[in-house]
């Protein structure tokens, strides 16, 4: 029987990472025994250890590129490391600037097509975000299609951080989808807290005979809804053109570490500062820091332009991973330095 496989995908801090751990949390309480793919644009491995941290598990970890295109060759080694420990179902969670179609369409090339289905991708956007989009990177052009690819081309639509918008917001929103893809599920949410018994139909503990997994008509809110998702068993796929779709966005990262020795001495309102003064290029940033306080270390992500602190056991050397569109590192560093002079 062939392993399904869940694609998570979505922009940066749309709350991908928290949907894995949802789905994470699901597949324990079912006996299901998951391999997880990680693919991160920096090279430090900050959802990693986050996932690890809440679920014990361990996770295969693409770091420092996207698998979408400048890693791709990886994934496929990287899924056969986990094929050999018979996982019940593959979880992949692509970077915010990844193409899901790309790696639905690794997962038809040999010798993976043999092994594995794809059974959903599901993309999360940041609804309080996520309209101003296009025109915020319209500078990458080809990040603003493949934000749209992620649209198209996904089975679920998971409109995520609805708590920090208007339902007006919401509306405009779907408009937007619709445009992009007419037969996706759209769900709203908040911390993507979704209804994961379709997503998870039909995917079983290995001991288990059970058939192949295959779709269920059941919403993925508790609202009854119109909608039946067709049992296709797998994501349709459009005509391929591999060189005109790939991301190669000019989104990068760019990992800042204290200064050896240096003393706990930063706040959080200067992380904050730091961060809001990166201004509009910095879409993303997340890493374990140091306070002056005597509080624990921290995990600090700015997502949307939202900075949110929670108390972490990470034990290593503190750090910041910056992830943006045209970063200036020199004046990033510079900016970084100048935090621990003052
Ligand atoms: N207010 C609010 N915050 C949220 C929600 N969902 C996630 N977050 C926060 O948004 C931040 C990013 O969430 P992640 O799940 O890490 O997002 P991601 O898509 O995995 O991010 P990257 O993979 O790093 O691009 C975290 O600080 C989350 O706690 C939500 O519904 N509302």
């Amino acid at each position: 029987m062939k392993i399904p496989v869940i694609i998570l995908s979505g922009f940066l801090g749309s709350g991908k990472t928290t949907l894995l751990l949802s789905l994470l949390q699901e597949s324990k309480q079912r006996g299901l025994n998951p391999g997880v793919v990680m693919n991160e644009l920096g090279q430090r491995d900050v959802d990693g250890y986050i996932l690890q941290e809440h679920t014990g598990m361990t996770v295969e970890k693409l770091l420092d590129g996207c698998i979408c295109c400048s890693r791709k060759e990886e994934l496929g080694e990287c899924l056969q490391v986990l094929l050999a420990r018979r996982p019940d179902a593959i979880f992949i969670e692509l970077t915010g600037v990844a193409n899901p179609e790309e790696i639905a369409y690794a997962l038809l090339e040999a010798p993976l097509r043999d092994r594995l289905t794809l059974h959903f991708t599901a993309t999360v956007l940041d609804a309080e975000n996520t309209l101003e989009y296009n025109s915020r990177l319209s500078a990458d052009r080809h990040l603003v299609r493949t934000l749209r690819q992620q649209i198209s081309s996904a089975d679920l639509i998971i409109v995520n951080k609805s708590d920090l918008v208007e339902q007006e917001t919401l509306w405009k929103i779907e408009k937007a989808v619709r445009k992009q893809n007419i037969e996706a599920e759209i769900v709203y949410t908040h911390y993507s807290k979704i209804n994961l018994v379709p997503l998870l139909a039909g995917i079983t503990p290995r001991e288990l005979p059970i058939p192949a997994p295959q779709r269920a008509p059941q919403t993925f809110k508790s609202a009854a809804m119109t909608r039946v998702l067709p049992d296709s068993g797998g994501t349709a796929l459009k005509e391929h053109d591999t060189a005109q779709e790939t991301s190669y966005s000019q989104v990068a990262a760019l990992t800042l570490t204290f200064p050896q020795g240096a003393p706990a001495q930063l706040t959080r309102r200067q992380f904050e500062t730091f961060f809001r003064e990166c201004g509009d290029n910095l879409l993303r940033a997340k890493g374990h820091v140091i306070l002056s306080d005597d509080e624990p270390v921290q995990l600090v992500q700015y997502a949307g332009m939202r900075t949110s602190w929670e108390a972490s056991s990470y034990p290593g050397l503190p750090y910041v991973v910056c992830i943006g569109l045209n970063l200036n590192e020199a004046l990033l560093t510079e900016r970084w330095s100048a935090l621990f002079r003052s």
